[in-house]
């Protein structure tokens, strides 16, 4: 069972705090672990990263095996039924629609002392796409990353994946092919991110990280941060929904264990004005544990992990909600667009009962890899944005150097950086003669 919670509850607040606090991706052992596997990546590369794979994906693998071939990709894309490309062609392009909007333009102006001012965007040249594959596989995450990494004019794209047991999913390098990566290889883990943060023999280093995994993936990119540059840490899924007894249960409860059902680690919360709703939709979702194919994993979770919060109103809803700055935030309430007024830290907002937050996952358009672990309160989830950056422009003229040039002076002097001074009074001076 999931912990019970209600804000009319004498230790509410430390019972809130304690959930807050739950250890779910954040461990030392996990950080300890994969600081060794990062470090004998750099020192050994390819060669650890064999070891690694054999380990952890059980894979015997030689280093020209690490990369998918062309020929492999083709015989794996030509088995994906054509149902799945359809489904997934629809993906991409919805993806890609909404992705194009976020590409933000050039700025340039001259101001009133003279000087030429702006700004443009670049994009960063190589992006290496983590994609996940250890307890499920993820094509739609492929998608996820790539294409705004496309839209952004990332010039080299490499995946690394990993493929247990050597189970490659095509649907994987379909979705590959249609977002236009350069390079797949089959690793996974912390080695994979060691691996694209450092480069080995076979994979060449890249400039950013991006995409989600579980808590040994998340814990590689804190720790490459720096080296190279990360999206964000988009650990083990979470999902808060935020229901009113108007509700079907039954929907409510899959939506939580939609999320439950990704990883052992996941974290699903109910939030609700009703506690008679509140044990139905736990009624729901035991007996959905009964019959879902991986209700090991989304059984765990919700056991470890879940929770059920009764509130008095929807405004303890919202505020209680920032609080824990979710992933996921669904609003099944008569009025989602209001309640969403309230809310300020949310990774993605699902507006309404009709918009189950797998929609999000797959096709909506909005991009799934989110952050996570409460890192809503300060990132945002992947987008353009992540793949490009922004390089000022300053251009002078002998006026505007004189307009402003002498307060950089005075600054220089009081900082005693004296050349710094010397190199506007040079010009200035040169005015002057
Ligand atoms: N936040 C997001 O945007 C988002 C999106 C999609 C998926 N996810 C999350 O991504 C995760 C995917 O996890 P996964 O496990 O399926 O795939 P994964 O690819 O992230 O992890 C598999 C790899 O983990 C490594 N590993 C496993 N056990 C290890 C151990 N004991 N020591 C060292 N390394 C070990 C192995 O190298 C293995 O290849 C889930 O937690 C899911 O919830 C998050
Ligand atoms: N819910 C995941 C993000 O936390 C993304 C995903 C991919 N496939 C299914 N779900
Ligand atoms: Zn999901």
């Amino acid at each position: 069972m999931p912990v019970f919670l209600s804000t009319r509850d004498a230790d509410f607040e430390d019972q809130f705090t304690a959930l807050l606090g739950a250890k779910r991706e954040d461990s030392p052992d996990v950080d300890h672990i994969v600081a060794e596997i990062i470090a004998d990546v750099r020192a050994r590369g390819d060669e650890a990263l064999l070891e690694y794979t054999a380990k952890f994906d059980r894979m015997d693998l030689s280093a020209d095996q690490l990369a998918f071939s062309e020929a492999e990709i083709d015989a794996l894309i030509a088995q994906v039924p054509a149902e799945e490309r359809e489904a997934l062609e629809l993906a991409a392009a919805r993806i890609r629609a909404y992705h194009e909007r976020q590409m933000p333009e050039d700025q340039r102006w001259i101001d009133e002392s003279g000087a030429e001012l702006g700004w443009r965007w670049t994009a960063v040249s190589a992006a290496g796409l983590y994609v996940p594959g250890g307890l499920a596989s993820y094509p739609s995450s492929v998608l996820m990353n790539a294409i705004p990494a496309k839209v952004a004019g990332v010039k080299r794209l490499a995946i690394t994946v990993p493929t247990p047991d050597g189970i490659a999913n095509p649907l994987v390098l379909l979705a590959a092919r249609l977002a236009g990566v350069d390079e797949v290889y089959r690793v996974g883990g912390a080695q994979a991110v060691a691996a694209l943060a450092y480069g080995t023999d076979t994979i060449k280093p890249v400039d950013k990280i991006t995409g989600p995994g579980n808590a040994f993936v998340a814990a590689a990119k804190r720790r490459v941060f720096g080296k190279v540059g990360i999206d964000m840490i988009a650990g083990p899924s979470e999902i808060l929904v935020i229901a009113d007894q108007d509700n079907n249960p039954d929907w409510i409860a899959l939506d939580l264990l939609s999320q439950a059902e990704h990883d052992e680690s996941a974290q699903s919360i109910l939030i609700t004005d009703s506690e008679a709703f509140a044990r139905d939709v736990c009624a729901s979702v035991e007996a959905y544990l009964e019959t879902l194919e991986r209700r090991a994993i989304a059984g765990a979770s919700w056991r470890d992990f879940g929770a059920v919060i009764l509130v008095d109103n929807l405004d303890q809803a919202a505020a209680l909600s920032d609080r824990i700055a979710p992933e996921h935030l669904e609003l099944c309430v008569a009025d989602p667009d209001a309640l969403s007024e309230k809310i300020t830290h949310a990774g993605a907002i699902f507006l309404g009962a009709w918009t189950p937050e797998a929609i999000g996952d797959y096709v909506g358009g909005p991009n799934h890899v989110l952050p996570t672990a409460r890192s809503a309160r300060f990132s945002s989830g992947l987008s353009v944005m992540d793949f490009i950056k922004r390089t000022t422009l300053a251009k002078m003229t002998p006026a505007a150097l004189r307009a402003i040039g002498p307060a950089a002076e005075v600054l220089a002097k009081s900082e005693s950086l004296q050349s710094h001074g010397l190199s506007v009074t040079a010009r200035l001076k040169s005015l002057n003669d």
